[in-house]
């Protein structure tokens, strides 16, 4: 980046066609080739307030701060003005968000929580580092391409063992290097899972989101919790190192969440050796580059998973869903494929269970996304109410925005101080116990959270405009967001489902002897 001076004085001079300088932010652009090419047309451009002016507040009431940092726009840029300096803070890879309600309270200058140690807050640092630097970029990219993950990130996430920490604390951490021993294994808990997902999450890419290995974080507990030993040593290992993947394959064209009207059959061959099954799975996420498959299976005895290999009999086909192909989302059918008995996960017929019990891990998870992205979109709305201006004032001198925005920070708080608090459970809980005490909670708190969520995607849409249906430019992220947001909504359970397996788990510990 050229440091060279000039004063405004110099600038005016260039305004005309072909020899054209803005200043923008106390840096010096030389347009005078690219107006041709402005995306926005020339005759902006040459409005005397622009052409050789100082059009800071013009360009940033157009543009998202992000576009001064492309590669091919940097190169515009010859110089500074000279004594005055750049105040209009873009983002710093790593950093905290200044703006208010845009991080967690705990990330709050001047805020507590009973929740965080410092360990939590060490380990926050790196990963946002590490979000912010690798994940990010190419989930910008990905997320339009559809293009899947890229082995390269994947390697990289491995090193670090973030795919093995995504499973949350346990066993299968022991011995394992986190985050360059940032965190020890046995140290490790649901707060600093809780992190990791809500990092991610802030790459605003949903659909490459699922595509970063979601399918490995609901796809192998059941390998981990019910696998055979053998099994274990062979699959868990080269899935944690990014050499092969996992999903999940439960719901089908005829089933989603109603779990036991599932059609796929597992019966066992003549030598008994091996389950040959049959079948087709739907919405099977990261399915289109699974190598493994946890499979919900009918069988004599009930339902059983198993762990199915790719391989003859199995076929995967793309899914074109309303966010991105990266997501890998499948069409899966079993024509006889085969899988050995040793390969089934839990008891025969009793995997309604586990996969009950996975559940909740899964939507606790998505519990931590939802909650982070709609932090997100309040600071998208507070920034953009700040310097849109209507009728000669910014948008949030309107009483009506401001009360949209109350009431989206509101839904972000809420949903994230309840999963603090079920967070707080879950460290103190056996898998046995979350497994009876928390089912309800979250998928209760799961609902909650995507119905807030859509709310809060509607208000941001009206407080953008235009903007908010449009997929480049001020409001792509929140087009983006209301363009996707039905998907938490469904997946891990429809939010009737959940809201209704509350309060039957409610019903069931009501005393007897309750009485008004
Ligand atoms: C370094 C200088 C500039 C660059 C690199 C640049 C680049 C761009 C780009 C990439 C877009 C497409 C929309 C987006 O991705 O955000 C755009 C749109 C636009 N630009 Fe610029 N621009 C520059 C300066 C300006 C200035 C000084 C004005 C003055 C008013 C301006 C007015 C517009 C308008 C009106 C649009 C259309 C916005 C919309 O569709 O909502 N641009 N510009």
């Amino acid at each position: 980046m050229s440091t060279k001076e000039y004063t405004l004085d110099e600038v005016a001079k260039h305004n005309k066609p072909g020899d054209f300088w803005v200043a923008i932010d106390a840096r010096v652009y030389d347009l005078s080739r690219f107006m041709n090419m402005h995306p926005g047309g020339v005759s902006v451009l040459l409005d005397p307030e622009v052409a050789g002016q100082d059009a800071t507040e013009a360009f940033y009431s157009l543009h998202r701060a992000e576009v001064l940092d492309r590669p091919q726009y940097k190169r515009l840029q010859i110089g500074v003005v000279g004594g005055q300096k750049s105040v209009i803070a873009g983002h710093v890879p790593g950093q905290l968000s200044q703006v208010p309600y845009a991080e967690p309270s705990w990330l709050t200058s001047g805020y507590h929580s009973p929740y965080y140690s410092e360990n939590h807050r060490q380990f926050q640092k790196a990963v946002r580092k590490f979000v912010d630097e690798e994940i990010y970029p190419e989930a910008q990219i990905k997320e339009e391409d559809g293009t899947r993950v890229s082995q390269e990130l994947v390697d990289k996430m491995a090193a670090l063992n973030i795919n093995a920490m995504r499973l949350g604390p346990g066993k299968h951490l022991k011995g394992l290097t986190l985050m360059n021993g940032l965190v020890k294994p046995e140290e490790f808990d649901y707060f600093h899972e809780l992190i990791l997902t809500q990092e991610i999450t802030r790459c605003g890419a949903r659909g490459y989101g699922d595509g970063l290995l979601s399918g490995m974080v609901i796809g192998l507990p059941p390998v981990l919790n019910f696998g055979s030993d053998e099994l274990k040593a062979r699959i868990v290992p080269e899935v944690f190192q990014g050499k092969k993947f996992i999903s999940l394959a439960i719901s089908e064209a005829h089933a989603g969440s109603d779990v036991m009207g599932l059609q796929t059959t597992a019966v066992k061959s003549e030598d008994g050796k091996d389950w040959i099954i049959n079948g087709t799975k739907k919405w099977i996420t990261n399915g289109v580059f699974s190598d493994y498959f946890t499979v919900g299976c009918k069988t004599e005895d009930g339902f059983t998973v198993i762990l199915v290999e790719r391989g003859p009999g199995v076929e995967t086909k793309s899914i074109k869903t309303s966010y991105s192909p990266s997501a890998g989302t499948a069409y899966i059918t079993f024509d006889n494929a085969r899988a050995p008995v040793g390969n089934t996960l839990g008891e025969e017929g009793g995997g309604i269970f586990f996969v009950r019990g996975n559940f909740n891990h899964e939507r606790w998870v998505m519990c931590c996304g939802s909650a982070r992205s709609q932090r997100s979109v309040v600071e998208e709305c507070l920034k953009w109410s700040a310097q849109r201006k209507a009728f000669g004032k910014p948008l949030n001198s309107l009483a009506v925005i401001r009360s949209k925005l109350a009431e989206m920070m509101t839904r972000s708080e809420t949903t994230q101080n309840w999963l603090e608090n079920i967070t707080y459970q879950m460290n103190n809980m056996s898998y046995k116990q979350q497994a009876g005490k928390l089912a309800g909670p979250i998928g209760l708190l799961k609902a909650h959270c995507t119905s807030s969520a859509q709310e809060t995607a509607k208000d941001a849409v009206q407080i953008f405009g235009g903007r908010g249906i449009t997929r480049t430019g001020m409001g792509r992220y929140i087009e983006h967001y209301h363009r996707t947001i039905a998907f938490d909504a469904l997946l891990g359970g429809a939010e009737d489902v959940l809201r209704d397996l509350a309060v039957r788990q409610a019903l069931r510990v009501m005393p007897k002897n309750a009485r008004l």
